[in-house]
């Protein structure tokens, strides 16, 4: 059979990531594997796989399987607790996944991440090698998030972001996010009959009008639609294709694959597809490094910059002192900064009010106090004022990610 790529139209093999949420993997109540649902997600893996495809799961599911192995009714309320029941659930989470593959003689791979791994840039590029590597050897990585290392400020915060990441990292064609609806609806189907499903998203900005999005997660799993919405955000900006559907329905992958893949994505597609919710991805999809940049980095500080600067850099320009009025935050050079403007205004009983603009994120050559000393200055004084200049530019524009597009959007705001 053959498949194309969504983007391209051209037959290829794809790369499909498919996210699995605690409420697919464990019983809500008793926490107990819900076996028969995880050896069809296997079986449709496998069966991807025999049709030329690659495949990435990210599977949440170590706090539940560690629960159930202490015996424990609820998660518990202390970080460190919850880390621990963790790692107690990963290795068996781990072992259930080895033995239904293994039937299906199909190796596979833990990976362990988290997004401080991904701020530095050696380890990212370290990660996606690993991936490229392991999907070269046929094998399927199975991805969660390394819950022992991890604390509050450098977590994903759930595993829809860590896939959306995933995605981006490995170049993706699709992007699964295995849910408990078979799609994402206009209100929550459970509490309004006249919610309505949404079947194609072209912009997940515009949903706001159309969507209330209050689901929130299971009660183990710490996602929801809402963070959904913003792995969808995430991965169509890295040209994935994502696609909401039912977890318990593992088998749809396959048709909705084979289906999308024989269509223009951007066209309508046939009624017999079973029902789910497709974010298209965008056309012109960051550059790698960038989008490393604004998703993958933790953001230590705020550059405030002038309306000069917001112009320039907005025409592919370096970041300038010149252009700095003033930073927020303690950082060190190399970390990733907020770049934002202070847009001022009267409004109609002539107060004048101030709106904080976000022009982007960038990686700093200096540190913030180096910023506070050289932050109005021409590039040649810089070397005065700290009595070295390692660098002309407080931003090199390879290291700049900039998100403000069009600023009479921000002036209908
Ligand atoms: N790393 C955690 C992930 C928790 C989580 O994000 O769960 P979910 O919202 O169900 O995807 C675990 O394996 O239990």
């Amino acid at each position: 059979m053959s498949h194309k790529n969504p983007r391209t139209g051209k037959s290829q093999s794809l790369t499909i990531v498919i996210k699995l949420g605690t409420s697919s993997i464990c019983d809500e109540e008793t926490n107990l594997p819900l076996l028969s649902n995880l050896s069809l997600m296997v079986e449709t893996i496998v069966k991807l796989k025999f049709l030329g495809h690659k495949v990435v799961l990210v599977s949440s599911g170590a706090i539940g399987v560690g629960l159930r192995r202490l015996d424990l009714d609820k998660k518990p309320k202390k970080l460190s607790a919850i880390q621990a029941v963790a790692a107690v659930g990963q290795g068996r989470l781990m072992r259930m996944f080895d033995d239904l593959f293994s039937q299906l003689n199909q190796p596979i791979a833990q990976i362990l991440l988290t997004r401080h791994d991904l701020s530095n840039r050696t380890r990212y590029i370290n990660a996606v090698n690993t991936f490229t590597e392991l999907l070269a050897m046929g094998v399927v990585p199975i991805v969660n998030e390394n819950d022992t290392v991890s604390v509050s400020e450098i977590k994903f915060g759930d595993n829809d972001t860590l896939s959306a990441i995933t995605a981006g990292m490995v170049n993706a064609d699709y992007l699964f996010l295995m849910t408990d609806v078979d799609c994402l609806y206009t209100d929550n189907p459970r509490e309004n009959p006249d919610a309505k499903p949404i079947k194609v998203v072209e912009d997940v900005g515009d949903l706001k009008e159309r969507v209330v999005v209050s689901t929130p997660g299971s009660s183990l799993g710490t996602g929801g639609m809402v963070t959904k919405l913003a792995a969808a955000d995430l991965a169509t900006a890295a040209g994935v294709t994502t696609i909401i559907s039912r977890g318990s329905a593992p088998k749809n992958i396959i048709s909705i694959v084979t289906s999308l893949s024989n269509v223009n994505p951007n066209s309508s597609v046939s009624s017999s597809i079973p029902i789910h919710t497709r974010f298209i991805a965008k056309d012109n999809p960051m550059m790698d490094k960038k989008w490393w940049v604004l998703h993958g980095l933790h953001t230590a500080g705020t550059i405030f910059i002038d309306e000069g600067a917001v112009k320039a850099v907005r025409h592919k320009s370096n970041l300038f002192a010149a252009g700095i009025v003033k930073c927020e935050g303690s950082f060190v050079s190399n970390q990733a900064v907020k770049l934002v403007f202070e847009k001022h205004h009267v409004n109609e009983n002539g107060k004048e009010i101030v709106e904080l603009i976000t022009v982007g994120k960038g990686l700093v050559n200096y540190s913030s106090s180096e910023i506070s000393l050289i932050k109005g200055c021409k590039s040649g004084e810089i070397g005065e004022k700290l009595g070295y200049a390692d660098c002309d530019f407080v931003i090199h524009r390879d290291n700049l990610a900039v998100t403000l597009k069009d600023p009479e959007e921000n002036e209908n705001n």
